[in-house]
């Protein structure tokens, strides 16, 4: 199966947290889901160098990137994902979006209410135990 490697930030300002919705997809388990901003590594990247590209490419955006948070390794139909997530803290909102269809700026606690895609529902679990 064909595997793909995803860097993705989990976006604070304060206590909100950036999630942005997906475009429609011929992929139905990723068409119009919610998720972390970021993309695939390119060749010859380190991964935090990737998050910054795909940042400012999705969103016109440079963050502070703080910390690895989780990497999940999740199994779609048609490849396996493997997704680094970051911390990353903005200091303003101001942001285009350049491919997302819609973004919420939500707290810990409404995380849940979104339609994420799979994989980053781990990473949602795991926000609201360390939040
Ligand atoms: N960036 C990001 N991708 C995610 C998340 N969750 C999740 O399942 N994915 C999947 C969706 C895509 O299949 C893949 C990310 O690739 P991508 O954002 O470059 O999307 P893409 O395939 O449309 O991009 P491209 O080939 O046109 O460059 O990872 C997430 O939280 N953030």
């Amino acid at each position: 199966m064909q595997k793909i490697e995803v860097v993705a930030g989990v976006i604070f300002f304060q206590n909100e947290i950036l999630c942005v919705q997906r475009p429609k997809n011929k992929l139905a388990y990723i068409s119009e889901k919610f998720e972390f901003p970021g993309g695939k590594v390119e060749h010859g990247e380190t991964k935090k160098e990737a998050l910054e590209r795909e940042l400012l490419e999705e969103l016109s955006i440079s963050t502070h990137i703080k910390a690895l948070f989780l990497t999940v390794v999740h199994e779609y139909p048609d490849f396996e994902l493997t997704m680094h997530s970051f911390i990353c803290e903005v200091e303003t909102k101001e942001l285009t979006l350049h491919e997302h269809i819609a973004k919420e700026w939500l707290t810990l606690k409404e995380l849940k209410k979104l339609d994420w895609a799979a994989a980053d529902i781990p990473i949602v679990d795991k926000l609201l135990v360390n939040g």
